[in-house]
């Protein structure tokens, strides 16, 4: 188990801080193993400024725990079933993140009018059923609403947000435009009615925000 991984795992907690996606210990990264039926996830109830690389713990894609001195994060079954569903999927976020949090609690999708909503999530953010924690009801869940859909984001009802990607960091970023997008909309909502953008506009959003922007062609490393 690559030391680095954890460390980029921990490292990547500490974006869900930065965003102000996360109160308290609430929220969770993981990341698959390459190779492994395995994945790195955060103890469970650990404060964010505490975590070290050390501390993460990794789990087998049943969510038992293989190796770590701590008990792991709540969400770890759920994480799980998404990695045993989702093969392409390398990296799930959980946060309670305020304004996709309100969508969620009103169980509300957050409709695609903005290019920003193309561009990250080919469409609007759906919403996932309600399910209890601590066992792969969550999982089931997620996959179920996103399979087959092109938003890498679910909103929880009654919970928040979980977000999947083809690497942690992917997921992270979706978490972040999630929360970025719920705040926007909600702003739009309070002060107006609000229009989703035409199918083909959304289409040729998402097409040119996933495959030409930023240094796609150029061979340099980007944000993305
Ligand atoms: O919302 C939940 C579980 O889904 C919280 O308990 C979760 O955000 C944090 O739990 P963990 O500290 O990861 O066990």
């Amino acid at each position: 188990m690559s030391d680095d991984l954890r460390k980029e795992v921990c490292d990547l907690h500490a974006q869900l801080i930065r965003w102000g996606l996360v109160t308290w210990t609430a929220g969770n990264v993981s990341a698959r193993v390459p190779g492994e039926d395995l994945l790195v996830i955060k103890p469970s109830g650990v404060m964010y400024d505490e975590l070290t690389p050390d501390h993460m713990v990794i789990c087998d894609l049943d969510g038992k725990l293989v190796e770590g001195d701590h008990a792991p994060s709540s969400d770890t079954e759920a994480h799980a079933y998404v990695y045993r569903h989702m093969p392409h999927v390398g990296g799930v976020v959980h946060t309670h993140s305020p304004y996709a949090t309100a969508w969620a609690a009103r169980g509300e999708p957050i409709p695609c009018s903005l290019t920003a909503m193309a561009d990250e999530f080919g469409g609007d953010i759906p919403v996932g059923p309600f399910a209890l924690i601590g066992s792969d009801a969550i999982g089931r869940g997620i996959v179920e609403t996103l399979t087959g859909h092109r938003s890498p984001a679910v909103l929880m009802r009654q919970h928040g947000p979980f977000t999947i990607g083809t690497t942690a960091k992917a997921a992270v970023k979706a978490a972040v435009m999630c929360e970025d997008v719920a705040r926007t909309m909600h702003f739009a909502r309070q002060l107006g009615s609000v229009e989703r953008l035409p199918a083909a506009a959304v289409d040729s959003l998402h097409d040119r925000y996933q495959n030409v922007y930023g240094q796609h062609n150029s061979g340099k490393k980007g944000a993305r």
